[in-house]
C-alpha cells in the first residue's frame, strides 16, 4: 500500500447515481447450493431491469469460470472468491448500479467484510434458507449426488462448513414460499426502505 495514492475524479459515485435515475447497492444472496440464490437473484434483477434499473447478476457459477478461474473450493479459495465479488460489487456500486451477488459465501466473517467495504446502507444480506435435505432433493445440477457418491471433495452443507448469517436484513425460507415469492419480498423491502421507487 505505500507508494499508492487515492486519486480523485471529476464524476462522482453520486452525480452516476443521479444519471442512472436511482441508488446503488448490492443485494448479496447467500445459502447452500440449491437453495435458490440464482433463480431468485434473476427474478428480481428482471423486476428491476423492466422498471428502468441498472443492474448486474456477480453469480459464482460464472464468476469462477473469469476472474476466478485459479480458484478452487479449499477454506482459502472460497475466502479469496468472496473478497473478490466483494471488491468488484464494490466498484458497480461506485458505478451507480444496483448489483446481485449470488455466491455461497459460507463464512460468516467474510460477508461481513464484504459488507464494511460499502457504505453503511449499501448492502443488503438476504439469507436464502433452505434445509439441506430439501436442496438435495432438488440438485439442480446433479452436484449433490455427485458428492455423496465421493466425486466431489468438500462440498458444502456436506463435507464444507457454511455458517448461517447472523444478523442479515433478510431471511427467506425457500421451501415456503415460490421463487416469484420470494423476489417479491425482496422487492417490498427495497420500496419499503427507500431505495427503490417504484
Ligand atoms: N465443493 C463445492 N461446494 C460448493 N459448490 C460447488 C462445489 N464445487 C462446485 N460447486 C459449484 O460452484 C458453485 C459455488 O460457487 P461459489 O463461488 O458460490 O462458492 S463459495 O462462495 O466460494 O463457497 C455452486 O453453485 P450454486 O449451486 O449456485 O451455489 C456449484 O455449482
Ligand atoms: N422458492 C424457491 N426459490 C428459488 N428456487 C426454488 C424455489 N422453489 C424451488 N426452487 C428450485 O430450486 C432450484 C434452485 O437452484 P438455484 O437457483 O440454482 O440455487 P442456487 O443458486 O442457490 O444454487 C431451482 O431448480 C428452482 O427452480
Amino acid at each position: 500500500m505505500e507508494n499508492l495514492y487515492n486519486h480523485h475524479f471529476h464524476i462522482s459515485k453520486r452525480s452516476r447515481q443521479e444519471l442512472h435515475g436511482h441508488n446503488s447497492f448490492v443485494l448479496w444472496f447467500t445459502g447452500l447450493s440449491g437453495s435458490g440464490k440464482s433463480t431468485i437473484a434473476n427474478l428480481v434483477e428482471k423486476k428491476l431491469h423492466v422498471s428502468g434499473h441498472s443492474t448486474y447478476i456477480l453469480d459464482g457459477d460464472n464468476i469462477r469460470k473469469g476472474i476466478n478461474n485459479n480458484l478452487d473450493f479449499t477454506e482459502e479459495d472460497r475466502k479469496e472468491n468472496v473478497r473478490r465479488v466483494a471488491e468488484i460489487s464494490k466498484l458497480f456500486v461506485d458505478a451507480g448500479i444496483i448489483v446481485l451477488t449470488s455466491v455461497i459465501s459460507p463464512f460468516q466473517a467474510d460477508r461481513e467484510s464484504a459488507r464494511k467495504k460499502v457504505e453503511n446502507n449499501e448492502f443488503i444480506e438476504i439469507y436464502i434458507k433452505c434445509p439441506i435435505e430439501e436442496c438435495e432433493k432438488r440438485d439442480p445440477k446433479g452436484l449433490y449426488k455427485k458428492a455423496r457418491s465421493g466425486l466431489i471433495n468438500g462440498f458444502t452443507g456436506i463435507n464444507s462448513p457454511y455458517e448461517e448469517p447472523l444478523n442479515p436484513e433478510l431471511t427467506i425460507n425457500s421451501m415456503k414460499r415460490t421463487p416469484e415469492e420470494c423476489a417479491e419480498v425482496i422487492i417490498n423491502y427495497l420500496k419499503d426502505n427507500q431505495y427503490i421507487r417504484l
